[in-house]
């Protein structure tokens, strides 16, 4: 499968749920460059999963522009064309297959896309889903091959953009640092722009390139840290002394947006 890439750009993107309501968002300007690997953080409410919904198409934006520019009224399963999105439930329909499950984005769309059998094993082998167990129910796998499954169905169609929300926050510490690992790999592997959105600071820290950190009243950056770590990561790097600085300097700017509250809902 051939790498993809894709520039996220936001400008001045203001966001109210009800017409007559306050803002909960407004971001001036937001650029992601082609390739990288970005994630935000805040403390709960603060507009994360709204703005990975507003990238997505899930939302539609009251002000501002966003590139590449969402359609209106996508639902769940079908954001707009160049984006995949893995939620924090893997959302599987239980009687499917994983391997049906995987290729349900290319059936729901107005024209039914054809995935050949070898882009799809090479799509289970990325994914770290072994041939026989895409054959069992869905309902059949444990929750990280569940999560597995979701991350396939994300990439089906080739995205040029990954949105995560929250994706690992029900699995235990091990399959979580797996995943973790396996999704910078993935990552890495075809130069994937990606957004996270995540309550843990090592998570953010491990996966990103850059980390965004959201507060205020509307919300919106407060804190732009570029992470300076080698890209081919795996678990030995959380021993590294450069990685615990990033993991403080993190801390310390969420602390500085909201105080006490959102060292208790942050996780390290
Ligand atoms: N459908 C909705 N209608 C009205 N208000 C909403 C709706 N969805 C979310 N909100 C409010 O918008 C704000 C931002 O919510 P959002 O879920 O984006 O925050 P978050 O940072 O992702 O929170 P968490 O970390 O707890 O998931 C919150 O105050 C929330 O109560």
């Amino acid at each position: 499968m051939k790498p993809s890439s894709a520039k996220l750009s936001i400008s001045d993107l203001r966001f109210r749920f009800a017409a007559d309501g306050p803002d909960v968002l407004h971001v001036p300007q937001l650029t992601v460059p082609n390739g990288q690997f970005v994630s935000i953080l805040g403390s709960s409410g603060c507009g994360k999963s709204t703005l990975l919904r507003l990238i997505a198409g899930l939302l539609n934006p009251g002000h501002g522009t966003l590139f590449p520019t969402p359609t209106p009224n996508a639902d769940s399963q079908r954001q707009h064309g160049d984006v995949g999105m893995v939620f924090q439930s893997a959302n599987l329909v239980p009687w499917r297959t994983a391997r049906q499950n995987v290729l349900l984005p290319a059936e729901l769309g107005r024209t039914r896309v054809s995935v050949s059998d070898e882009r799809l094993s090479s799509l289970f082998r990325l994914v770290g889903l072994r041939e026989q167990d895409t054959h069992k129910r869905s309902s059949a796998l444990s929750g990280g091959m569940q999560m597995r499954v979701s991350l396939a169905r994300a990439l089906v169609l080739q995205p040029s953009l990954l949105l995560m929300d929250e994706p690992f926050a029900a699995l235990d510490d091990l399959l979580r640092m797996q995943l973790e690992e396996d999704v910078r790999r993935i990552h890495h592997e075809r130069s994937l722009t990606t957004v996270l959105v995540t309550h843990n600071i090592q998570e953010a820290v491990f996966m990103s390139d850059r980390v965004v950190v959201l507060g205020g009243q509307p919300s919106s950056i407060q804190a732009d840290i570029e992470v300076s770590l080698p890209s081919d990561r795996d678990w030995q790097l959380r021993a590294n002394s450069a990685f615990h600085e990033l993991v403080n300097t993190v801390t310390e700017a969420l602390h500085a947006t909201s105080g006490d509250r959102t060292a208790a809902e942050v996780s390290l």
